[in-house]
């Protein structure tokens, strides 16, 4: 029995291909396979690569992924971009307002990330407050575009507790695998954690990459941002 998807496919999705046999036996439409025992494998599969609290894919998923990604980049050329986003003095949160708020906060972080992402990118939570997106087929130009949009949706929500509410901000760090550019996942992560680390140096709450052009670093604000804003404002789907 071995499960022949390279994504996961969730159980929801899965047809019941034959009720006359009398037995579980399900017909995934992605990868064909069939097995007695096949939603159960998927089940435990999706376990498996899911982070429990968020519902994101975990760490485990996501380096898998990334090397996936980075292939497809030299086969079809098209660029992959990374986004890791750091939750800012999430610690505080946690010591005023408690662990489970804290969770809650993650919880909300991971729905704002899937509602501003696409579905085709690969959402997953990195470790602790720490998240990160692959984006394939996206320039580092449109990436900032997404990212900033996060980053100000995680701005804008009030997160409420009883009948008081606060607001948290997150950082974010951005990186991106042209097909000509040679280099490991690891390479990319490192670039794209190394811009996390100046965004929360240089003031949090904001997103910076290296530039468009290479060696020029940027951080999108004012006249920049509006300008990305129209140029990719078709961009969600
Ligand atoms: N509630 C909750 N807290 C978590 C979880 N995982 C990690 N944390 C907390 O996240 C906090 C991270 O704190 P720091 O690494 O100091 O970072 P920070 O306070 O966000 O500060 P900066 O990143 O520098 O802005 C720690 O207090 C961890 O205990 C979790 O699953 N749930």
């Amino acid at each position: 029995m071995a499960l022949r998807s390279q994504h996961a496919t969730p159980p929801s999705r899965l047809k019941k291909s034959d009720k006359a046999l009398g037995i579980n036996q399900f017909d995934c439409p992605k990868c064909g396979l069939l097995s007695p025992w096949a939603n159960e494998l998927l089940t435990l599969r999706e376990q498996v690569i899911t982070d429990p609290l968020t519902g994101l894919f975990n760490l485990r998923y996501f380096r898998s992924s990334l090397d996936i990604e980075l292939e497809r980049t030299v086969r079809t050329t098209m660029p992959t971009s990374l986004m890791m986003i750091d939750l800012d003095h999430f610690k505080q949160v946690n010591d005023v307002w408690g662990h489970e708020v804290g969770n809650q906060v993650l919880k909300l972080t991971a729905r704002l990330i899937k509602q501003v992402t696409r579905q085709l990118d690969i959402q997953c939570r990195y470790g602790g407050e720490e998240f990160v997106v692959i984006l394939p087929s996206t320039s580092l130009l449109m990436a900032s575009q997404v990212a900033e949009r996060l980053r100000e949706q995680v701005e804008e929500s009030d997160i409420t507790v009883g009948d008081q509410s606060f607001k948290v901000t997150a950082s974010i760090g951005l990186s991106v695998r042209l097909a000509h550019e040679k280099g490991t996942a690891s390479d990319l992560i490192k670039s794209a954690d190394d811009c996390l680390y100046q965004a929360k140096s240089t003031g949090r709450n904001q997103v910076f990459f290296k530039g468009f052009e290479p060696e020029e670093e940027a951080t999108v604000s004012g006249d920049e941002k509006e300008a990305l804003m129209g140029m990719f404002s078709d961009y969600q789907d």
